[in-house]
């Protein structure tokens, strides 16, 4: 892991402090001093580690409003014009009463950025892939973007799928299904996703979150963290209707 300092922010509505977020409840641990004094010692979590996370996905699938949704919980309708390069925001997340930083890159989903945001691939801990649900092309282009991905990333690095805009269920192109069944395919975590109402947002990052940290202090007889089976228990299905 790296440290933050040797990187710039492009664009100017990044943060560069690291407000934190609570996770919702049960996070926490449970030990009491009784079991603490029989269970020996966990390995100790670095807080100062930067887990890098970046945002792909075609241009116009939210990316920008995902992340600005989990920052600061609002959703400003078509207020963003399309990314230009790359840019980061940083953000604390309580995961186990540990306090894991996360710098949260936000990519152009432009294709003539796309040799800009290779070479941010490299160091990346987390890739959240996204497509938009009302978007086949988005959609298709899932697997171009996983091509990259394994062409430019670490082999380790954490991805997850995010099918977004899950609020426009009514113009939907995308059932839930498909998208579990990509997932599947690549052995990737997968959820819908809204930046607009927020369903799901603070989890997709949690979960990252939540694994990056187990990865850094996971004993070897210890047993994984199991990011879809933590998905799986609190991701909230969204929308209602018959298409899924
Ligand atoms: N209804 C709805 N609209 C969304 C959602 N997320 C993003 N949008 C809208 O979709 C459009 C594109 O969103 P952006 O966040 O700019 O998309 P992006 O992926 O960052 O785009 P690039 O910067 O070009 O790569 C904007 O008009 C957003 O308001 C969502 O979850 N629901």
């Amino acid at each position: 892991m790296e440290r933050m300092e040797s990187m710039e922010p492009i664009s100017v509505y990044y943060t560069t402090d690291y407000p934190e977020i609570q996770p919702e409840s049960g996070y926490g641990s449970t030990d009491t001093a009784d079991n603490q004094a029989k269970t020996p010692p966990a390995p100790v979590y670095d807080e100062e580690l930067v887990h890098k996370t970046i945002l792909v996905g075609d241009s116009g699938v939210g990316k920008t409003s995902l992340l600005v949704q989990f920052d600061q919980g609002k959703f400003i309708p078509g207020s963003f014009s399309a990314t230009v390069g790359i840019g980061f925001t940083n953000k604390v997340v309580t995961v186990d009463d540990v306090k894991v930083k996360l710098q949260i890159w936000d990519t152009a989903g432009q294709e003539r950025f796309r040799s800009v945001t290779h070479a941010y691939y490299r160091d990346a801990h987390a890739l959240l892939l996204l497509y938009d649900i009302t978007s086949k092309s988005s959609f298709d282009n899932i697997t171009a973007w996983l091509t990259e991905v394994h062409e430019y990333a670490q082999s380790d690095v954490v991805i997850m799928l995010l099918g977004n805009k899950a609020d426009m269920s009514s113009d939907r192109a995308i059932k839930r299904d498909e998208g579990e069944r990509l997932a599947r395919e690549y052995s990737v975590p997968f959820m819908e996703t809204s930046a607009k109402t927020g369903v799901n947002v603070e989890l997709a990052f949690t979960a990252v979150a939540k694994e990056l940290k187990h990865r850094s202090v996971q004993h070897p007889n210890e047993p994984k963290f199991q990011i879809h089976e933590y998905i799986e228990a609190k991701k909230e299905k969204s929308g209602c209707c018959s298409y899924f």
